[in-house]
């Protein structure tokens, strides 16, 4: 399934209003699509990213617990698998290659944006069934593949000598949008099933605060502020 075919995520967009823009037109994403974002911003943003994706990975590992049947269970172990053993890696050579080398990623200071945004998300999952995990961890899936997409296709011709080259490709790239689309596609099914329409308000609350959150990250890396 595509993005545009998908229900329950453009009505959690649309509910987001303005916060939406907020994150996916945020000055950070404009100044990297234009190649002139400070390097010291990008090199923050990547070593606290690489924490970031340590704790997404468990709040995909509470997705697994969280699963009451065997598809969503292994929907959740792929992205698990595809984080710590695939992303990970990938990410770990990103940052070397700007400088940043694996002892000191792994003494990264926790920046309060980063605690702030992972933390609310598995305390919604905790707190919450799948499909309440799900929407927290929406803005990250579906906005990154959104953002990437959009900012890839913008840079156009200037990706030939590009030094966000590879971060623009990474998230416009197939695999991020096939997952992506198979996010969207698993809240979908989940809302049929276990969605009453009362509900709908609590989970664009819960989209919109995670929303918040990515634009507190942008802005940390910005300012690279801990
Ligand atoms: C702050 C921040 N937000 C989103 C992503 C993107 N991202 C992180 S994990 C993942 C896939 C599985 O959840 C995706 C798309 C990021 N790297 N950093």
């Amino acid at each position: 399934m595509t993005l545009e075919q998908s229900d329950l995520f453009p009505r959690l967009r649309a509910a987001a209003g303005e916060d939406w823009t907020r994150y996916t037109d945020h000055e950070f994403v404009r100044a990297l699509t234009r190649g002139d974002l400070a390097e010291a911003s990008f090199r923050h943003y990547l070593q606290q990213d690489y924490v970031f994706l340590k704790h997404f990975a468990r709040a995909w590992a509470l997705a697994a617990f969280k699963a009451d049947n065997l598809a969503d269970m292994r929907a959740a172990t792929e992205v698990l698998d595809g984080l710590l053993n695939h992303e990970m890696a990938l990410h770990v050579d990103l940052c070397r290659r700007w400088g940043i080398e694996a002892e000191a990623l792994e003494r990264t200071p926790e920046a309060r944006a980063n605690m702030a945004y992972t933390r609310y998300v598995i305390e919604r999952g905790l707190a919450g069934d799948l499909l309440e995990l799900l929407v927290a961890l929406a803005p990250c899936v579906i906005g990154y593949a959104e953002i990437g997409a959009a900012r890839h296709a913008e840079a156009g011709a200037a990706l030939a000598d590009h030094p966000y080259r590879e971060w623009l490709e990474t998230y416009a790239g197939d695999e991020f949008q096939g997952l992506a689309g198979s996010v969207a596609a698993q809240m979908d099914r989940l809302a049929e099933r276990h969605m009453a329409p009362t509900r709908f308000p609590e989970l664009a609350a819960t989209f919109t605060a995670a929303t918040r959150l990515e634009i507190g990250f942008w802005d940390m890396g910005l300012q690279q502020t801990l």
